[in-house]
């Protein structure tokens, strides 16, 4: 079975990012929305080259996300607004020869139908599951992942929002009944973002470690 995977999102500063490299997440995010406090006008500085560089994109247009892609040389695209499964058609197009891999994000309290998903299958490489709150993404508490139990589809998932330290036993309750189920391939990997913070954009790096060690017993 492939193990899980960590995204660690909302990087800001250069110092920071190497730091955050140097735990060996699996892909690093960078939010490209200027009303986030997290949002990312810096330098990435060199990083190893099988962490994943993953762009955030609230309702961006294609030659921003291009720019930023380009500029960046992205390897992830996230996509955390209301994207149209044509848009993300259009995105895969732009690079045939380079794998880019695309996630789109939906947003989750206690509910949610299934059936939102169905135009974007086979369109995108994941879905990225986070909560719905004020903000559009970072906002800091979990979704009700019951909800994610019977997930009806094929599509490896990401599961976002409000994921810190206190979440590991809840954690390995959602992946337990996701083998009992006979799906707990389908989930890709865990994104944190905002519990592991010093500050917007600055990460903990001794929580992160923490985060880590826990896991790799838990899970
Ligand atoms: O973090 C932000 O400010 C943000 C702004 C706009 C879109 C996405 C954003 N962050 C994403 O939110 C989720 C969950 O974050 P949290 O753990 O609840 O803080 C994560 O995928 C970030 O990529």
């Amino acid at each position: 079975m492939e193990q899980l995977k960590l995204k660690i999102c909302g990087m800001g500063t250069a110092e920071n990012i190497l730091a955050v490299a140097a735990l060996q997440p699996d892909y690093l995010g960078f939010i490209f929305f200027e009303a986030s406090p997290r949002n990312f006008d810096g330098v990435i500085p060199k990083i190893d080259p099988s962490i994943k560089k993953t762009g955030v994109f609230v309702n961006a247009s294609l030659e921003f996300i291009l720019k930023k892609v380009d500029q960046y040389q992205l390897n992830a695209i996230q996509l955390h607004g209301e994207e149209s499964a044509a848009f993300c058609e259009k995105l895969k197009a732009a690079w045939p020869d380079k794998p880019i891999e695309l996630i789109k994000v939906f947003s989750i309290k206690d509910h949610f139908n299934f059936e939102e998903l169905e135009a974007f299958e086979g369109k995108v490489d994941y879905f990225l599951f986070d909560t719905k709150g004020k903000n559009k993404g970072g906002n800091g508490f979990t979704f009700n992942w019951e909800v994610l139990k019977d997930y009806p589809s094929k599509t490896p998932f990401f599961l976002s929002g409000g994921i810190g330290l206190e979440e590991t036993n809840k954690l390995k309750e959602f992946s337990k009944h996701l083998n009992d189920n006979g799906k707990l391939e389908l989930l890709h990997a865990l994104d944190v973002n905002s519990k592991f913070e010093l500050r917007p954009g600055l990460k903990n790096i001794e929580e992160l470690k923490q985060f880590q060690t826990k896991l790799n017993f838990q899970l």
